[in-house]
C-alpha cells in the first residue's frame, strides 16, 4: 500500500471547508484551521479550492485531500479532468473527486479521467467520493485508490441519515478490497469510532470540527430546548 495512504490507517482525517459568502472563506484561514486540527491529531487534512490547497501543502506536514467544488448539485466535487490537474497541480497528495456513475460535465468517465490525471501527475492518489455501494464498485474497478462515502444521501441513491450511514459503510467494507473513508455526517466521537470498528479504513469529519456555524446552531438549539418558560 501506498505509504500515505498507509498513514492514514485507523485515524482521523479532517476536512475544512467554508462555504461561499462566509466569514471564514479565505485560503490562509483554512490553512490555519489545517494548521490546528494537525496539531490535535489529524492524520491528514481534507480542503476545498485550488488557493485552499495550495495555502494548506505549504502549511502542513500530513497529506492534503484536495478538492475544487464547482456548483453545488449534481457532479460538483471536483466534476471534470480540467478540474482534478488542477487540484493536483496545485500540490494535492490525494485528489477527491465525484466517484458516481453519473455522466461526468466533460462527458470522460472516471476510469479516463483517472488514466489522463495519471499521465500527468503520475503520483498522485485518487479518492473516488461515492453515494452508494454501486459506485464504490465502480470507482474501484475505475482504478481509485480511496473509497469514500462522502456522497451518501446526496446523490440521490441512498436517504441522508441523519448520523453517517453505516448501512452502506458495512457494504462497502464487506465487497471492496480498496481502503474505505467514511466521511458524511460524522458528527460525534462515537460516530468516528463506531465507523473504524465496522472496518473503515479511516475516518474523515468536516462540520463537527471546523464548521464553527453549525455546531453553534447545534449548542444553541440544545440550550434554548432546555429553558424553562418564562
Ligand atoms: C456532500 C458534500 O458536498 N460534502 C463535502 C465534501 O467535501 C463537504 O461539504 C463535507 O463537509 C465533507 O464531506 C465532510 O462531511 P461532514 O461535514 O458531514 O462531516
Amino acid at each position: 500500500m501506498h505509504p500515505m495512504i498507509e498513514s492514514m490507517r485507523g485515524r482521523l482525517v479532517v476536512s475544512c471547508q467554508a462555504y461561499p459568502g462566509e466569514p471564514m472563506r479565505d485560503p490562509r484561514t483554512m490553512a490555519q484551521v489545517a494548521r490546528a486540527v494537525v496539531i490535535g491529531g489529524a492524520a491528514a487534512v481534507r480542503v476545498q479550492g485550488i488557493a485552499d490547497v495550495r495555502e494548506t501543502v505549504a502549511a502542513v506536514d500530513v497529506p492534503v485531500i484536495g478538492l475544487w467544488k464547482d456548483g453545488d448539485d449534481g457532479v460538483f466535487i471536483t466534476p471534470t479532468l480540467e478540474h482534478a490537474l488542477a487540484v493536483a497541480d496545485a500540490g494535492a497528495h490525494v485528489v477527491a473527486l465525484d466517484g458516481t456513475r453519473r455522466p461526468r460535465p466533460d462527458g470522460l468517465t472516471l476510469a479516463q479521467t483517472l488514466e489522463r490525471l495519471r499521465a500527468v501527475h503520475p503520483g498522485v492518489l485518487v479518492m473516488a467520493d461515492c453515494g452508494s455501494l454501486d459506485d464504490a464498485l465502480a470507482a474501484q474497478d475505475a482504478g481509485a485508490d480511496i473509497l469514500g462515502t462522502t456522497l451518501s444521501g446526496y446523490s440521490g441513491e441512498r436517504p441522508k441519515t441523519e448520523g453517517p450511514d453505516f448501512e452502506l459503510v458495512d457494504q462497502v467494507v464487506a465487497a471492496c478490497a480498496l481502503p474505505v473513508m467514511v466521511e458524511g455526517r460524522v458528527h460525534t466521537p462515537e460516530h468516528a469510532a463506531e465507523a473504524i470498528r465496522r472496518g473503515a479504513f479511516a475516518v474523515c469529519v468536516g462540520t463537527a470540527i471546523t464548521h464553527p456555524t453549525t455546531i453553534t446552531g447545534w449548542f444553541g438549539r440544545a440550550v434554548e430546548g432546555a429553558r424553562t418558560p418564562a
